[in-house]
């Protein structure tokens, strides 16, 4: 795959066609160009000094670890640079990020995560970066948190990027979804999953056991069924994964199928649940929903829910069409 179409050649190609403009590729190449950099800072590790807890919090109240900080920073100014967006966001800030005065501005807003999984780097275990990227409102200087306060429907594009034995990244433009793995050798994203789609039936689930007796009810009869197998009502037995990384389950359910929850639990609902919506749902259910599968919270499609603050959680179970309708059923069931 050496003559793979570059990611370069992919946007300049989308760019000719009339479906994306220069600012959008502009963005696309700085995400880029930043994810090559946390790669290669998550591959030095511990020969540079970067494993470990950085002993601050974020806004959300949880441990950063140093990688959490060294590559927000780097990705937020790698794409204050480029000067295509007119705002950022990210798991890692407080607040949108008010780009510097004089900086170019462009047509996007860009909200982030970038280090997802980051419980994993110490154990060298695979860790990604995810983005969503949406409309700035026209004319104005700098976007406030209410700008950004769309659904997930209203993106323009989304994608992630692990850091695994490859680092892939996987990018929707709303037309299917597309992958690129990063040839070392060369420096370049090249196109090795394209059109990728998931499975509509799965007998593999992902979900963090350790939580079952805090599930509400149409999850536990979910989960119950799968572990039943053969002897119970699915009449079919189930393997089941969790990495604690949301980029390498997703990734797993985009090349093979499998269903991912992180459904509402107990411990969470006074939050809203586990995952952010702005850094994590919405541009994976993007991603998912173009591949073909589904994403809901629970009782409502993700992509639909009109956000109300920058770091909202929500409940999230995503993957195999035909699985993640039957646990949308049994919550309509209740
Ligand atoms: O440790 P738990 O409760 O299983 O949670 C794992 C989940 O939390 C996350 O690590 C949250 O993301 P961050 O690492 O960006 O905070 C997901 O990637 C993963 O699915
Ligand atoms: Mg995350
Ligand atoms: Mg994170």
């Amino acid at each position: 795959m050496s003559d793979a179409k570059r990611l370069s050649q992919y946007l300049a190609e989308h760019q000719r066609q009339g479906r994306v403009d220069a600012d959008f590729v502009g963005l696309i190449s700085d995400v880029a160009a930043g994810c090559k950099l946390i790669a290669d800072q998550v591959g030095r590790g511990n020969l540079i000094g970067l494993l470990g807890s950085a002993e601050t919090e974020n806004v959300q109240g949880e441990t950063q670890k140093k990688l959490d900080i060294i590559s927000n920073d780097e990705f937020t100014d790698i794409l204050t640079e480029g000067g295509h967006t007119a705002g950022l966001a990210s798991e890692e800030m407080d607040e949108v990020y008010d780009l510097p005065a004089g900086k170019h501005r462009g047509p996007y807003l860009c909200t982030y995560d970038p280090l997802d999984g980051s419980s994993n780097i110490d154990v060298n275990v695979t860790v990604g970066t995810i983005f969503s990227v949406l409309k700035a409102p026209t004319g104005k200087e700098n976007p406030t948190e209410e700008d950004f306060m769309q659904p997930g429907t209203e993106q323009v594009a989304a994608g992630y990027v692990t850091y695994g034995p490859s680092t892939i990244l996987v990018l929707t433009i709303g037309d299917g979804v597309d992958g690129f793995t990063l040839d070392r050798s060369v420096g370049e994203f090249k196109l090795t999953h394209p059109n990728m789609t998931i499975p509509e039936d799965t007998a593999e689930f992902a979900i963090n056991m350790s939580n079952q007796r805090f599930w509400d009810a149409p999850v536990k009869r979910y989960v119950d069924e799968c572990l039943a197998g053969t002897e119970g009502e699915r009449d079919k037995d189930f393997n089941m994964r969790w990495v604690a990384s949301m980029v390498a389950e997703v990734h797993r359910i985009l090349v093979r199928g499998g269903v991912f929850m992180y459904p509402i639990d107990s411990k969470h609902r006074e939050r809203g649940g586990k995952l952010r919506l702005m850094y994590e749902a919405n541009p994976m259910s993007m991603i998912v929903e173009q591949a073909g599968g589904l994403s809901i919270t629970g009782p409502d499609r993700i992509m639909t829910i009109e956000p109300q603050k920058l770091h909202q959680r929500v409940p999230v179970i995503l993957g195999s069409k035909n699985e993640v309708q039957r646990l949308w059923d049994y919550h309509k069931e209740g």
